[in-house]
């Protein structure tokens, strides 16, 4: 083993040996001697930055001082250096995108094109498809960011509970006409019967009267009950719609939902296996659906530190009456949120959803959790490629509400223009995210108060104070060191002007900012040294050409050092790039 500075290369044989992870890799050219190059990987191929020959074994301190310049070692994603390249601090987008990713854009072309649109998070709904295809898909982002220096996170979307129609194959829709008398039926049959649709779960209409309203998938079609046989409901149709397959099922009495999963389990025997499998992967985020109470999130997440060797952050999606009843206690317990309007449409009246996601979106900024906004919002590209107005001015509100990420679903997943409707989302942040700072700040910004008690407040108030500084002073970014990615989400949470630009030296810090509004998380060596870390920072992103003489930044760090002889080291500071 050779080593340099902070590097280390493996000498094998005479084989060439690789580090792909540092960017690194050399040839033997005797049984003491390695030639080696290192550098930024690009397309597959390393770009090099130092090349030298050295002594196996021997620390060589003129390579060393080489080394601190070396390029290699910074873990910036392809995408955000272009951007940055292209646009400067200003031009980075600050919304964050998620993909659905389904038959549509599942090949490795496809994904690298979405990565390359700026897709920071690939959602998996283990709803539809099999493991393995979805182990396929986890494979090739892997894939995408250990090769060409992607850095797209990966979600898995848990099945959930809830009362639906079974998928039974064909045909894909039937129509109800007014009028018209159906049976509802827990009854096991193969294909499809006239005028009888098979609910999941056998005491779906368990507490339900002659009298109440079945209403499909939020409002596709509603009937009423007009009897009740054993556990079966025939009803007739009032309002006639599309009847899909898995559409869902809910209840209404005196315009009021009638309350049908209290008995459901929020994970089903079938989202635990899921849940292991998610840890044998590796994933970096798990969105629960059906989120009931905090329990259920605060259990997953303790499951999770003890099986999982990596941190996996656990996103609670809101997506019943039960869940925005317990609102705060859900936010305050997870690691983030997911406003899945799909199926909150289905609890709540339709008017009421963009009232109930501001106020989310609000709670979630309190409580400094990363939430996303999902489901719908370029609907129509499903089919068409251009999206409508009306859709454009969701994403509009949603950027403007500040939320920290967007979501597509059908859009990517099914949809023929995927790649257009992400482009539509990018464009569309971007405008307003400059619309917001430049003409709209103070009507939406509002006050700093963290809701939830930070065990360290003097974190939260370094934050604070960093935030604005940068916005008075006009600085062109923020650096933060981070080893757990809370300085960085604290100082997000003020949505600043500059960029935040998170380094840390925990890769599942890295993947998991990758949800956060405005951070640009990079992966580097830290040491206790916070000097030599700013420093040495600062040196990398030079030699890359991202930041110039005369630049400001302002610096804020926070790392406990882990050898115990150093104090904690808490600092704010301008630096000036010479
Ligand atoms: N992995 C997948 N395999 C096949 N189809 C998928 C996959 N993921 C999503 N889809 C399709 O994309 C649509 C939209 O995705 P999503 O909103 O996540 O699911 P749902 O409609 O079940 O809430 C789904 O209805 C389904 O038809
Ligand atoms: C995102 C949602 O969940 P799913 O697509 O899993 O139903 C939703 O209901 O809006
Ligand atoms: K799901
Ligand atoms: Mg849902």
């Amino acid at each position: 083993m050779a080593v340099v500075g902070d590097l280390s290369l493996k000498f094998i044989g005479k084989e060439p040996i690789c580090d792909f992870k540092k960017g690194v890799f050399g040839f033997p050219i005797s049984s003491h001697r390695v030639s080696f190059s290192a550098g930024k990987l690009k397309n597959g191929r390393v770009r090099t930055g130092v090349c030298a020959v050295m002594k196996v074994g021997v620390e060589n301190t003129e390579i060393s001082r080489d080394l601190e310049k070396f390029e290699g070692v910074l873990g910036l994603d392809v995408v955000s250096e272009e951007e940055l390249k292209e646009k400067g601090f200003m031009g980075l987008r600050k919304t964050k995108l998620v993909c659905t990713i389904g038959p549509a854009c599942c090949s490795l072309d496809d994904l690298e094109k979405l990565a390359l649109e700026g897709m920071n998070v690939a959602r998996l709904n283990m709803c539809h498809n099999t493991r393995e295809w979805h182990q396929n898909v986890i494979r090739k982002i892997k894939n995408l960011n250990e090769e060409k220096g992607f850095s797209v996170s990966l979600m898995i979307d848990t099945e959930g509970s809830q009362i639906q129609v079974v998928d039974h194959g064909a045909p894909s829709s039937v129509k109800a006409e007014d009028g018209s008398i159906w049976d509802f039926t827990t009854e096991k049959f193969e294909g499809s019967r006239p005028f009888t649709v098979q609910a999941n779960y056998e005491g779906f209409s368990e507490g339900i009267n002659v009298g109440d309203e079945l209403v499909i998938d939020g409002g596709m079609a509603t009937f009423e009950v007009v009897e009740k046989i054993g556990n079966d409901l025939r009803c007739k149709c009032t309002d006639p719609g599309l009847l899909l397959p898995r559409a869902k099922l809910s209840f209404w009495r005196d315009g009021r939902l009638v309350g049908r999963s209290d008995e459901l389990p929020t994970l089903s025997t079938k989202d635990w296996s899921d849940i292991e499998f998610a840890i044998s992967e590796g994933v970096d985020f798990i969105a629960m659906s059906f989120v009931k109470d905090a329990d259920a999130v605060t259990h997953l997440k303790n499951y999770l530190s003890t099986k999982s060797s990596k941190s996996i952050k656990v996103l609670a999606k809101i997506e019943s009456l039960e869940a925005l009843h317990k609102l705060d206690e859900i936010v305050e317990a997870s690691d983030g949120i997911m406003i899945a309007r799909g199926d909150l449409g289905v609890e709540i009246p339709l008017e009421q959803i963009p009232t109930v996601q501001e106020e989310i979106t609000h709670r979630c900024r309190k409580f400094n959790k990363p939430v996303i906004i999902a489901s719908q919002l370029l609907e129509s590209m499903v089919e068409y490629p251009t999206p409508t107005r009306a859709e454009v001015a969701d994403v509009s509100e949603a950027v403007r509400q500040y939320a920290d990420a967007l979501m597509l679903s059908g859009e990517s997943a099914i949809g023929p223009y995927g790649q257009k409707a992400l482009s539509v989302l990018r464009m569309t942040s971007g405008r307003m995210e400059l619309w917001s700072r430049e003409e709209n700040r103070e009507s939406v910004l509002f006050e700093n108060k963290l809701e939830a008690s930070v065990p360290d407040k003097i974190a939260e108030q370094i934050c604070n104070c960093a935030a604005g500084m940068a916005n008075n002073l006009g600085l062109d970014a923020i650096f933060v060191y981070t080893r757990h990615g809370q300085m960085a989400s604290l100082i997000s949470r003020n949505r600043p002007n500059p960029p935040i630009f998170a380094f840390t030296n925990d890769s599942s810090t890295r993947m998991a900012l990758n949800l956060q509004w405005g951070v640009t998380p990079i992966l580097i060596d830290l040491s206790d040294d916070m000097e030599a870390n700013i420093n040495r920072s600062i040196n990398l992103i030079k030699t890359r050409g991202l930041i110039k003489d005369g630049d400001a930044v302002l610096v804020v760090s926070d790392i406990i050092p882990t050898s115990t002889a150093q104090t904690v080291f808490q600092s704010i500071q301008v630096k000036t790039v010479v």
